[in-house]
């Protein structure tokens, strides 16, 4: 069906706004935090992740990234609290990353980036139907965004990267049952918030965005894992390894940053 999106030189960010005009929109994702010029705002209380009761699926290579998705039937797990009206249902959870040892996150702090971002994405379930409508409506969705920078392994990211050889190519999907991505935050939940959009095509305006300020830390070795997998089939002769599925950070336009206390 058509060409696709990607992260190559002809089908990369810069050239999305031909398919996605929203690309040159007024509320686009990522960007530059620039901590000092961040509004501090007491009316922002905490945010609360309520996942133990979450239900994890299967984890697949979608041909952009791994995603493991959860069961979003009821509001078994929610984000609640900080700028949101009501409470946010998880959906799925991904990475963006880089090469080796070069930048791969996608909001940057200060114009420094981190090796990878994890985004844990939720959708209103109170005011829209389904996924699908959240995702195209100005609130319907909160990305959870949390930087991975680099240092000594994580203790539980294994349980991810041990999975990832059953999804080398775009297409696979395995089970992955079991898995809470509570053990994927840091200690601090102080967060930066603003209003944004999907950092992929369909580069939709309805993400209320909440980074962490505390990265976690995890292992080159961890990362390399990531690299492993494939953007290209497993039929397609064009072998492409998966990394810098990254979108460099877009103009902040008329927007402010919120900072949580
Ligand atoms: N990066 S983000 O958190 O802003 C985000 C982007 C897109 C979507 C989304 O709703 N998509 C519809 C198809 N899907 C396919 C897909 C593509 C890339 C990664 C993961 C998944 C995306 C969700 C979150
Ligand atoms: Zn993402």
């Amino acid at each position: 069906t058509g060409h696709h999106w990607g992260y190559g030189k002809e089908d990369g960010p810069s050239a999305w706004h031909r398919q996605y005009p929203v690309a040159k929109g007024n509320r686009q994702s990522p960007i530059d935090i620039i901590p000092n010029e961040a509004r501090r705002d007491s009316t922002l209380g905490p945010i609360f992740l309520k996942y133990d009761q979450c239900r994890s699926l299967n984890i697949a290579n979608n041909g952009h990234s791994v995603v493991v998705e959860f069961d979003d039937s009821d509001d078994r797990s929610v984000v609640l609290g900080g700028p949101l009206d009501n409470p946010y249902r998880l959906k799925q959870f991904h990475f963006h990353w880089g090469g080796k040892g070069c930048e791969g996150s996608e909001h940057t702090v200060a114009g420094v980036g981190y090796a990878s971002e994890l985004h844990v994405v939720h959708w209103n379930a109170v005011k829209y139907k389904t996924y699908n409508d959240a995702a195209a409506a100005p609130d319907g969705l909160a990305v959870l965004g949390i930087f991975l920078e680099l240092g000594d392994d994580h203790r539980w990211l294994h349980m991810m990267t041990d999975a990832l050889y059953m999804v080398k190519f775009k297409g696979s999907a395995t089970d992955f049952k079991g898995f809470n991505p509570k053990c994927l935050l840091p200690n601090s939940l102080h967060y930066w918030t603003y209003l944004g959009s999907l950092t992929t095509p369909p580069l939709h305006e309805s993400v209320t965005w909440i980074v962490l300020k505390e990265p976690i830390v995890v292992s080159e070795k961890q990362l390399g894992m990531f690299r492993m997998l494939q953007f290209n089939g497993e039929e397609e002769d064009q072998r492409m390894r998966m990394e810098n599925n990254f979108r460099p950070p877009q103009n902040l336009k008329e927007r402010i940053v919120r900072s949580s206390n």
